[in-house]
């Protein structure tokens, strides 16, 4: 091999170096505006379940990537250390053990990081430079590929040892080609390349081949980077479906406010140290790894704020068992003070000396009486029945008397009343009798039949039977009448009955 072939291998591999490393420092722009993408989403928040749904949906992404990206970093490691052997095969310079040893050293440490190759590239044109720069000894062994593989040989020996030698590197380059990740249009430039490696015995070639080798592994970084931006694109999607949720899901609950608070400003916190983080990366490994470990953290917040609104929902069913407690004592309470409000109403109705419905009663039941009698034109009756000289049962038998004849007389009246029928006191020595559905001859018959169960019962006082009686005015209801003045014309005719001596019925024709 001449000089300018080995100074033309250096500079294929400078620029590969050089190219590579421009590949992996992640300036691509549609990369810088995901991440910019990437951080407005989350700025706006997440919730747990579909945090970890990303997490989920990303894992698979990561470990396709992980595992072409693995295959390639073997590929390369190999193709690396077989460089070295090559190198120290050339008998001429001797490699400087130190480097080498520095340099194996760096490719076992970094071989798995894409991000790495060009660095390990660059150590081993390095290598091969500082190797190669030293001293001539044989000029015949001045190029490259001379220094590099052969050593005090005849020509023949000489380029059947190149032969041999430029077999292996193809053979290595050809399965370094074999596990790269392209597109497939490069599927044809893949095939005709190892064709071209397999081939190929002539060492002059090699430069070019080797050039044509490290372009498609520049092109198949350059597709990692890809994949990586298209997994930072989905994930940026998946991040601002999570916000458009959470917006929707947990901004409307007004009670977690404080909550929310807490939780968007650990997300914000978390999101600024993303946006830090992302800032200072400087290759595309250290990204994805920021990414990961940011999504982790957000997860375990989401996770966190998860477990409080279960805590949250479990106080907010204890409060609304609670509360249900509370209305069911409540209605409880309701229904006893309804009764005890029933009871008083029915006290307030109800005379306490008879038990008979009293004055307020009778006015709360004729009205509407009246009104269903009168609309059906049925016949209805109002009798008003008054006990003679009550004064004088009093002034003789004494008050206690009195109100135990008032207790009495209601009970004759009741034994002849029929069952619709209905009794008040209206007052003092007064009672009102209501006969629904009753013409007023059935009426005064009926009238007529209490003033006889009065006058007949016998009523004795501290031993000594007295005689009580009553006087009964009725009437009829009239069409179109109020009920007060069917009481004033029944209460007339009790008037006459009492003018007509007592004892007597009397009714308003
Ligand atoms: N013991 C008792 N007496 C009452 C009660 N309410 C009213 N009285 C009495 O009933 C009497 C009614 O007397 P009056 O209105 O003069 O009439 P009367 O003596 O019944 O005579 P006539 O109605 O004309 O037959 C009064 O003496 C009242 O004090 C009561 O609840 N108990």
């Amino acid at each position: 091999m001449t000089e300018s072939s080995s100074d033309k291998l250096i500079e294929v591999l400078r620029k590969a170096v050089s190219r590579t490393s421009m590949l992996a420092e992640g300036n691509d722009p549609k990369l810088d505006s995901v991440v910019r993408q990437i951080r407005q989403a989350i700025t706006k928040g997440a919730n747990a379940e579909e945090i970890q749904e990303v997490l989920n949906n990303a894992e698979p992404l990561l470990i396709q990537s992980d595992e072409a990206l693995a295959n390639r970093a073997r590929q390369i490691r190999i193709a690396l250390e077989e460089l070295i052997n090559l190198l120290e095969r050339q008998e001429s310079k001797r490699v400087p053990q130190n480097e080498k040893k520095q340099l194996e050293a760096q490719i076992r440490l970094h071989w798995q990081s894409s991000s790495q190759w060009p660095q390990l590239l660059k150590g081993f044109l390095t290598l091969a430079e500082n190797t190669l720069n030293q001293a001539e000894v044989d000029p015949a062994r001045s190029s490259f590929f001379k220094r590099l593989f052969n050593r005090n040989r005849s020509t023949s020996d000489s380029q059947k040892n190149d032969q041999d030698i430029m077999m292996q590197i193809s053979h290595t380059l050809a399965g370094l080609m074999n596990n790269l990740s392209l597109p497939s249009h490069y599927d044809e430039d893949v095939v005709d390349l190892k064709k071209a490696l397999l081939g190929n015995n002539n060492l002059q070639q090699l430069p070019t081949l080797l050039d044509e080798v490290i372009s498609l592994i520049m092109i198949a970084i350059g597709k990692n980077q890809e994949s990586l931006t298209n997994y930072l694109n989905q994930l940026n999607k998946q991040l601002a479906s999570i916000n458009e949720s959470i917006s929707s899901s947990y901004f409307s609950q007004k009670s977690l406010s404080e909550s929310r608070e807490g939780f968007s400003s650990t997300l914000q916190k978390q999101v600024n140290d993303t946006s830090k983080a992302v800032n200072s990366a400087d290759d595309l490994d250290s990204l994805k790894n920021i990414i990961n470990d940011r999504l982790s953290t957000i997860s375990n917040t989401m996770t966190e704020y998860k477990t409080q609104m279960v805590e949250q929902e479990k106080h907010a069913t204890q409060s609304i068992t609670l509360l249900k407690n509370k209305v069911t004592r409540m209605e409880k309470d309701t229904v006893s003070l309804r009764s005890l409000l029933q009871e008083k109403l029915a006290q307030a109705m109800t005379d306490t000396l008879t038990d008979l419905p009293n004055r307020t009663a009778y006015q709360d039941t004729i009205l509407p009486l009246c009104k269903v009698t009168q609309k059906t034109q049925k016949s209805l009756c109002l009798a008003v029945c008054d006990i003679d000289h009550f004064k004088k049962v009093n002034d003789t038998w004494g008050h206690l008397a009195g109100d135990k004849v008032l207790r009495l007389v209601p009970k004759q009246i009741r034994s002849v009343l029929h069952k619709a029928d209905m009794i008040f006191r209206y007052g003092g020595e007064e009672f009102v009798i209501i006969f629904p559905n009753t013409t007023l001859a059935q009426a005064i018959e009926r009238a007529d039949a209490i003033r006889l169960a009065v006058a007949k019962a016998p009523f004795n006082m501290q031993g000594e039977p007295i005689s009580i009686s009553v006087s009964i005015g009725v009437a009829e209801l009239h069409t179109h009448e109020e009920p007060e003045s069917l009481f004033s014309r029944a209460d007339k005719q009790l008037y006459l009955a009492k003018e007509a001596g007592r004892n007597k019925v009397m009714a308003h024709k």
